[in-house]
């Protein structure tokens, strides 16, 4: 296992006029589960591919625990890699094709049945150790896939492309929680790509978030959900995601629709920025508030009119217009709030946020003095 630095790694499919990758440096640190989470095109395959040595960076470097191998192929990098769709040898065993790796490397014998069993009875592959692969339905031999992926111990990284695709959905849940448990067993540096927001929050210790060829902000699942630095992670997880209203600061006061909503509080990263004790430069932001921290009530607040309610069920959600701007809250089920009625909405210090050009600049903070709720 190796700590995985990219220094400034870039990609350009098109000679420069594109880019699938931004420039980017970041750390993928040995022994952790990553998931690669971002929407389809915003280039976590490439990221992936730069990674496993399928693809050189157009520009930047590659390191493995210091070492450059930036122009090294994937077989000198000593990575897994299981992709999203099974990749088998067919006329193999599923016993072979788990012992594959391992006998590629000249593993002693007993070591090898041993690694096969384990992985195989995690996988819950024992009944079809000994059947062909080509007689498998596509899921389990995207299982026996995942197995030959986690099966050596001693690999760089493994780096699993939206690898639970074709499994059926009741079981990507058990194959999470084992591919978790073999996390714990063997320590590998996992990097999961996914499109989904559940599966990454589900199985990573760190959740990297990209968008448009940037990493934009990388954390605990929690903390992307409590604490997004940028617009794109406060719509893109959550669901609903985030609301986001124009707002205005003037005076160190942050006021939507004629309201005092909150005081505008700057980040320590834009505080640096500012002289001791200055305020946000005044201006439009917008607030960013997640429906499950909106609260709804008389004055005082920010004025609203309820539009709609959905009933989830197990909660309701609760939309309303600022103006014109919708707003989403999750209350409780069985909400009195009906269409057409007039509200007031509150927006917790500690759980809103301020964002100009997208990204976070300060959250609200409690109002003192005149104005205060
Ligand atoms: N071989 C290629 N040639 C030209 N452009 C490519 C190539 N592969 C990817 N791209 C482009 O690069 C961008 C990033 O693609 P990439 O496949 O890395 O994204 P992704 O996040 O993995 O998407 P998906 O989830 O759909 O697989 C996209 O605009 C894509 O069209």
């Amino acid at each position: 296992m190796a700590d995985i630095r990219l220094e400034g790694v870039a990609h350009s499919y098109d000679g420069g006029r594109t880019w699938a990758l931004r420039p980017t440096t970041w750390t993928w640190r040995s022994g952790r589960a990553y998931a690669l989470l971002g929407p389809s095109g915003c280039g976590k395959t490439t990221l992936l591919n730069i990674i496993s040595g399928l693809l050189t960076p157009t520009e930047g470097r590659v390191l493995f625990d210091g070492r450059d191998v930036t122009g090294v192929p994937t077989a000198g990098r000593d990575i897994a890699q299981v992709f999203q769709f099974p990749v088998l040898y067919e006329e193999m065993s599923v016993y072979d094709n788990l012992a594959f790796p391992l006998r590629n490397r000249r593993r002693p014998k007993q070591e090898i049945d041993r690694r096969v069993r384990e992985v195989s009875r995690l996988l819950g592959l024992d009944p079809v150790l000994g059947r062909r692969s080509r007689r498998l339905d596509p899921g389990r031999q995207q299982i026996v896939c995942l197995g030959r992926g986690l099966v050596r111990h001693e690999v760089a990284a493994v780096l699993l492309d939206e690898p639970l695709t074709v499994v059926d959905p009741a079981l990507k849940w058990t194959l999470r929680s084992k591919l978790k448990e073999i996390h714990r067993d063997t320590g590998h540096t996992l990097i999961y790509v996914t499109h989904d927001q559940t599966e990454a929050l589900t199985f990573a210790d760190e959740v990297v978030v990209v968008n448009e060829g940037a990493i934009v902000q990388a954390g605990e699942p929690a903390e992307l959900f409590l604490s997004p630095a940028h617009e794109f992670v406060g719509h893109f997880i959550g669901s609903p995601g985030m609301n986001m209203l124009p707002a205005e600061i003037a005076g160190g006061v942050v006021r939507v629709a004629g309201a005092d909503a909150g005081a505008a509080l700057p980040d320590t990263a834009a505080q640096a920025a500012l002289a001791d004790g200055e305020k946000l430069p005044p201006g439009p932001v917008r607030i960013g508030v997640r429906p499950e921290f909106v609260e709804l009530g008389a004055a005082p607040g920010v004025p609203a009119r309820v539009s709609g309610v959905d009933r989830m069920g197990a909660y309701d959600l609760v939309h309303a217009l600022v103006g014109e701007h919708p707003v989403v809250a999750r209350t409780e089920a069985g909400t009195a709030y009906e269409p057409g009625a007039a509200v007031c909405l509150r927006f917790p210090p500690e759980r809103a946020f301020l964002f100009r050009d997208q990204v976070r600049c300060g959250s609200l903070g409690p109002l003192t003095g005149k104005g205060a709720a």
